[in-house]
Formats: structure tokens, sequence, C-alpha cells
């Protein structure tokens, strides 16, 4: 059956550590001989009721105590991509954060190879083709940032792109300045969460500073109308978690979700999960639930799906993109 929900779509603001389902976290603290500070699934679950970001943030990190090996990382990967691949994503692009894994003793490469190898048989045990995208913790040092760009070098082949994420009142993108200088010489393409929590100059900072080619969230640009403006005439694409900004309190509730204005003010918006085993719902999830809580049309659904590919890094391969298209064009509704 095609549901409206399944259509094919690119999902762009992923962290692959927020699709941690607490039975694999159960599963993996035994295999590894962690203590988690919970009894059960049940327990863990029941702490998923966060007032901000940073409450989320701290049981996020927390839980990530659990992954140590490659085979770990390779594994939470490959639950990811066949959790997606069933809601109609066809290609990803998946935010993870290294200096989480590193500050634990974890080499950097570890993770990395964990995660590229499923990442680059998701194709064909998946039918999704993926981007690798590195995020720096904005709380923690510049240097620590810079450090942690030097240390991928043996592993550029598998990344894409750098993002930055954690904490974000207090920590504006001009702080990285130099890093996404450096980052932008060694080939990368660059991204940055900006106006989930924070205020729309950060938005802007991001575009100016950073260079950035796509904002995470950039939800509270739309406090500003001449940075709407702006957005819209450069094109610029703005990933959207609508269930996150629920659970995290940027939104009381879903129908309250800013999306369908942003859309009508012709903004260039796509619809993500972030991190689907914390805020109620994967991909396709997300789009069953604003579709009903914002009354989207098949046209709408239709939009943000384009959207997604139209802003995917795909520029190495267009025909691909156009596939995608293609394919979002022939899906029917049932
Ligand atoms: N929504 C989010 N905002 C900032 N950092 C994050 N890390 C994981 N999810 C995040
Ligand atoms: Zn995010």
């Amino acid at each position: 059956m095609n549901l409206p929900e399944n259509l094919p779509k690119a999902e762009l603001h992923l962290h692959i550590e927020g699709t941690l389902e607490p039975e694999l976290a159960f599963a993996l603290a035994a295999r590894n001989g962690v203590d988690l500070p919970f009894a059960d699934t049940h327990e863990l679950r029941e702490a998923y009721r966060f007032g901000d970001l940073q409450s989320f943030l701290d049981l996020y990190y927390a839980l990530m105590a659990v992954l140590r090996t490659a085979d770990d990382f390779t594994e939470l990967a490959d639950a990811y991509l066949a959790r997606a691949a069933a809601q109609g994503v066809r290609h990803a692009e998946v935010f993870f954060d290294p200096q989480a894994h590193t500050a634990r003793g974890v080499p950097v490469g570890t993770v990395v190879e964990g995660l590229a190898r499923a990442l680059e048989r998701a194709e064909e045990r998946h039918g999704v083709t993926t981007r690798l995208i590195m995020c720096f913790l904005r709380d923690l040092p510049a240097e620590s940032a810079m450090e942690t760009l030097e240390s991928v070098r043996p592993y550029l082949r598998h990344i894409t792109g750098v993002g930055l994420d954690s904490a974000e009142v207090g920590h504006p993108p001009a702080k990285f300045r130099e890093v996404y200088e450096a980052a932008g010489a060694m080939g990368l393409r660059k991204v940055a969460h900006a106006g989930e929590e924070g205020p729309p100059a950060y938005v802007r900072e991001a575009l100016d500073v950073l260079g950035v080619e796509r904002v995470d969230h950039g939800l509270r640009a739309m406090e500003d109308p001449e940075l709407v403006e702006r957005l819209v005439r450069e094109r610029v694409p703005l990933t959207l978690c609508p269930l996150s900004n629920v659970r995290l309190r940027a939104v009381d509730v879903l129908e309250d979700h800013p999306l369908r204005a942003m859309m009508d003010a012709g903004l260039m918006v796509t619809v993500n999960s972030d991190d689907p085993a914390y805020f109620g719902g994967y991909v396709g999830e997300t789009f069953h639930a604003v579709r009903e809580a914002l009354g989207l049309t098949p046209d709408d659904l239709r939009r943000l799906a384009r959207n997604s590919f139209e802003a995917a890094f795909l520029d190495d391969d267009e025909a691909l993109r156009a596939r995608y298209l293609a394919e979002v064009d022939a899906y029917t509704f049932d």
C-alpha cells in the first residue's frame, strides 16, 4: 500500500546516536559490560520526558556509553537504515558526534569505520544511498573541534561534510569560524544547527560566517521577517524536525508548529526525525504526524519530498537526484 507518509524522500537531519533504541542500548550494555542507571527498557523510556534541549542531551550523551566497538556502530546504523528504508527513505545524510565518543576513549577511526561499513552497503542491503556528516559539539572549545577535524584526515573518503550541534545558546556559530574555513579547505560541505533554541542572529551567522549550505532547524528564523525573505530569496534549505521541536518544548503542540507557515512563506523546508529513538517517530511517522496535525495535502507532502532531494548533497550524481525526483512525481497515494 502506498501510504502518503512513505513517499520517496531523503532524510537530511538525523543523528545516528539518536537512533539508539532502548532495546539495542540494553543489548549493547550487556555485550560490553556497561552498567546503565535504568532497570529496564520501560524505566528508560520513562526518562524520555524533556524540558528543553539540555535535558535531552544529558540522557543522549549518557546512553552513548554502550557504544564501544566498530560492530556496535555498524549495528546501530544498520538498524536505522532498515527502518528508514521501510518508510520510504531513499537517501540519508547521517550526522555523528565524534567528540562524544573520543571523550570516552573510543578512537575516531572505530566510529567512522563502523558507521561507514553500514552506510556503504546500504544501497545494496536497503536501497538507500548515504552520506556521512561529522558534527562538532558547540559547547566544547573550538580547539577541540579543530583537533577533531584534523583527526579524521585518514577517513576523509567516508565523510561528506561538517555540522554543528549540541547546546546552542551561548555558543554562536562564529566561535567555529576557523574550523569551518579549514573544513572548506579540505573539500567538506557545511551545515550547522541554528535557530533551534538560539536566536535568528545565529542563523545569519551560520550563513555569513560559516558559509553553511543548509541550516539545521532554523525554526526561530520565523521571528525575523528580513531573514525569512533572505532565506526564501537564496533558497536556503532548512531541515525541520517537528517531533523534536515538540519533545524539546520549542513548540507546545504539533498543531502549533510553523511548518505550514514556513511553506506558505516560500521557504525551502524539509521534514526530518532528528533523534527518532527519543522523540517518538522516524521520518515516516513524522510525515504522518504533521500531515494529521497541520492538514498537509498530497501536494504539500510531495513538495517536502522534492525539497529533500533538491537540498541533498547529491551534486556529484545529478542523474541519481533526477531519478529520485522522478520517483516522487510517480508516487501515487492510497
Ligand atoms: N536536536 C539537537 N540539537 C542539538 N544537538 C543535538 N544533538 C542531537 N540532537 C540534537
Ligand atoms: Zn539535530
